[in-house]
């Protein structure tokens, strides 16, 4: 049997390119012809300096962001090739998280996370109903279906976000910054449901984010970007081989957690040790600041 390191990649971004218009009538090459893969229910992190290309590039993995150039397949689909009517179907395969959370204010948590099934059009009732039970059970807050976002910490909105992204069953779920937003204590509850999203159901994920403690509890593989270019990959255990600056920050991180129980890297259970810069700050740890790459 293959596992899922000799499987055909899950995501597979070729020579991709996206530039935008900038001041004084010039190009900003926000990336530049980046070739990257992720293997089925593999936890990708890409991380960089601000303005390096992060967020277009994991943007352009749903076609959010289109690119100018290269080919953009996921799941064995070239999305770049799809008509409109394709794509809409090929991205109810891949779910997609924010920073500040994006959910709909006036509805309650359950039809925030029975809204993609509607636009799906093809549910009835009372199989959203079931699935969105399931969804919100997920991530632990069956208890506020009933509730309005303005009633939850920012943790529970974000795990309402992760449920609404789960409900059309995604293979994939891009997550843009998801704990930016969020204290110490919120930021471990979301990465422990996106750990069981990841390990439970098997969803791949690809997470960008300037955390570098975040890198470490949940991501198996990191992806440095400078400048709009992929400079590096290497295996989370192994950022002490890497090349860059962040590389070696993450590795120093990595040995002051060493022997501490659940460090995630590679795969075992979320760490009750400091989860973010902000918990390291509370622990009296060094703020952990992304250097330039
Ligand atoms: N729609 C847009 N129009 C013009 N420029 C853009 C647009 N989107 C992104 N950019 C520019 O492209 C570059 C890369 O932006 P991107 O948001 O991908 O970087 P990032 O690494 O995610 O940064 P940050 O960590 O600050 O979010 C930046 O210089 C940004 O200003």
């Amino acid at each position: 049997m293959r596992g899922a390191a000799d499987a055909p990649p899950l995501i597979s971004l070729q020579q991709v390119h996206r530039s935008f218009d900038a001041r004084g009538g010039r190009r900003l090459h926000a990336v530049r012809n980046v070739d990257l893969t992720v293997q089925p229910g593999e936890v990708l992190g890409i991380i960089g300096r601000s303005g390096a290309g992060k967020s277009t590039l994991l943007r352009m993995i749903n076609l959010l962001e289109r690119p100018d150039q290269g080919r953009v397949q996921v799941a064995g689909q070239t999305l770049t090739d799809l008509s409109a009517r394709e794509l809409r179907r090929a991205r109810s395969g891949i779910g997609m998280i924010f920073q500040q959370f994006n959910l709909l204010q006036n509805a309650t948590v359950a039809d925030n996370v029975a809204l993609p099934l509607q636009l799906q059009g093809h549910w009835s009732r009372s199989r959203i109903d079931t699935r969105v039970a399931e969804c919100l059970a997920q991530v632990g807050l069956v208890d506020k279906a009933d509730a309005y976002p303005a009633q939850l910490s920012g943790g529970q909105k974000q795990r309402v976000a992760i449920a609404r992204a789960l409900a059309p069953r995604p293979a994939v779920m891009l997550c843009d910054e998801p704990t930016s937003a969020l204290d110490a204590e919120t930021t471990r509850e979301v990465l422990s449901t996106l750990h069981a999203v990841n390990r439970e159901l098997g969803v791949t994920l690809v997470i960008v984010t300037h955390e570098l403690s975040v890198v470490l509890k949940l991501c198996q593989r990191v992806a440095v970007m400078q400048a709009g270019q992929l400079v590096e990959q290497f295996a989370t255990s192994e950022a002490a081989q890497g090349q860059s600056a962040l590389a070696r920050e993450l590795a120093a991180l990595a040995a002051a957690h060493a022997g501490s129980p659940g460090v995630v890297a590679g795969g075992s259970t979320l760490s009750r040790r400091p989860s973010t810069s902000a918990d390291l700050r509370a622990e009296g740890h060094a703020r952990v600041e992304m250097p330039h790459a």
